[in-house]
C-alpha cells in the first residue's frame, strides 16, 4: 500500500533520509520509533506531499507519488492530488478552524474537495464524531473542547474523507497526560474495527506494541529494524534499538 524506495531527503548538509526502503502492506498497522530527528516525521511528511523527497520513488496504493532521479528536481506526479486523497492525516497540532463547530469542521472537506452532498457530508460527520465519542460536543467549536476532544475531531475530520491510509505523527504529544488515554482508545478502536492502513510515528511505546502488526526501527534516516511488536520490544536484534528503548522506557 506505502511504498518508499531508495527515498533520499537533505536539507543542505544535514541527510535526514538516506536511501530508504520501507513498505507497509494493506490493512497493516505500522509504528514507527526511534530517537528525536531519525526523520520519522519527514517520511509522513513526504507522504503527504508536505516535503519532496530529494531523490527516490515514493507510491501509495500502486500510484507513484513523487519519481525523483538523482540530481533532479523533484516535480508533482500527475496523479498525486488523487492520490494525496486517499491518505488522511493526525497532527500533533489540531489545526482545527477555531470559529467552526466540531460538525462544520467535519464536513468541510467532504462537501468543498469531494463534492458530498450537504446532507450526506453532516450526517457521515455526525456518524463519525458519535464513533470517536462526542456526539454531545458536535455544537460545540474547538476553544469549548479539551486538547483531547479537540484531536478526535480532528481524527473524525480525517476520516471523513473515505481515506484507505491513515498517517499519525504523534497524535498525543501536545496533550496533557490525563487526555492522552482517551485519543489511544479512538485510536486503538480504528485499528481493532478497521482494515485501513495505518502509519503512525509515536512516543507510546506501550500504545505501539498493544496495536502494531509491526513495528519500524528509525536511527539516522534509516529504518535499523523492522518486525513483530513482540520481538522488537522484548528481544531487539539491533544494538541502536536496544539502547533507545533502554532509554525511553526507564523514562
Ligand atoms: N523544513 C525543514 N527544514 C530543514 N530541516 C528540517 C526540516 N524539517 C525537518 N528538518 C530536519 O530533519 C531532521 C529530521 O526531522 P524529523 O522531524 O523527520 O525527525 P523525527 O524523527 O520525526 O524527530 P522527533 O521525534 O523529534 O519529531 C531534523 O534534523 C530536522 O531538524
Amino acid at each position: 500500500m506505502i511504498a518508499f524506495e531508495n527515498v533520499s531527503k537533505s536539507w543542505g548538509s544535514n541527510h535526514v533520509l538516506k536511501s530508504l526502503n520501507f513498505d507497509v502492506q494493506p490493512g497493516e498497522k505500522v509504528s514507527i520509533i526511534g530517537p528525536s530527528g531519525s526523520g520519522k516525521t519527514t517520511i509522513l511528511r513526504i507522504l503527504m506531499t508536505l516535503e519532496s523527497p530529494s531523490e527516490g520513488l515514493v507510491s501509495v496504493d500502486g500510484d507513484v507519488l513523487w519519481n525523483v532521479a538523482p540530481g533532479e528536481k523533484p516535480k508533482e506526479t500527475r496523479q498525486l492530488r488523487q492520490t494525496r486523497r486517499k491518505i488522511g492525516m493526525v497532527f500533533q497540532q489540531f489545526n482545527l478552524f477555531p470559529h467552526m463547530t466540531a460538525l462544520e469542521n467535519v464536513v468541510e472537506a467532504p462537501i468543498h474537495v469531494l463534492g458530498m452532498e450537504k446532507a450526506e457530508a453532516r450526517e457521515r460527520a455526525a456518524d463519525l464524531l458519535n464513533l470517536v465519542g462526542l456526539s454531545k460536543h458536535m455544537n460545540h467549536t474547538p476553544p469549548q473542547l479539551s486538547g483531547g476532544q479537540q484531536q478526535r475531531v480532528a481524527i473524525a475530520r480525517a476520516l471523513a474523507m473515505r481515506p484507505k491510509v491513515m498517517l499519525f505523527d504523534e497524535p498525543t504529544s501536545a496533550l496533557d497526560p490525563e487526555l492522552i488515554g482517551e485519543v489511544l482508545n479512538v485510536i486503538r478502536n480504528l485499528a481493532q474495527s478497521t482494515d485501513m492502513t495505518m502509519l503512525m510515528v509515536t512516543h507510546e511505546m506501550r500504545f505501539a506494541e498493544e496495536i502494531s502488526d509491526r513495528v519500524v526501527m528509525f536511527d539516522h534516516g534509516r529504518a535499523v529494524e523492522s518486525g513483530a511488536p513482540e520481538q522488537i520490544f522484548k528481544n531487539p536484534l539491533e544494538e541502536r534499538t536496544r539502547t533507545f528503548l533502554r532509554a525511553v522506557l526507564q523514562r
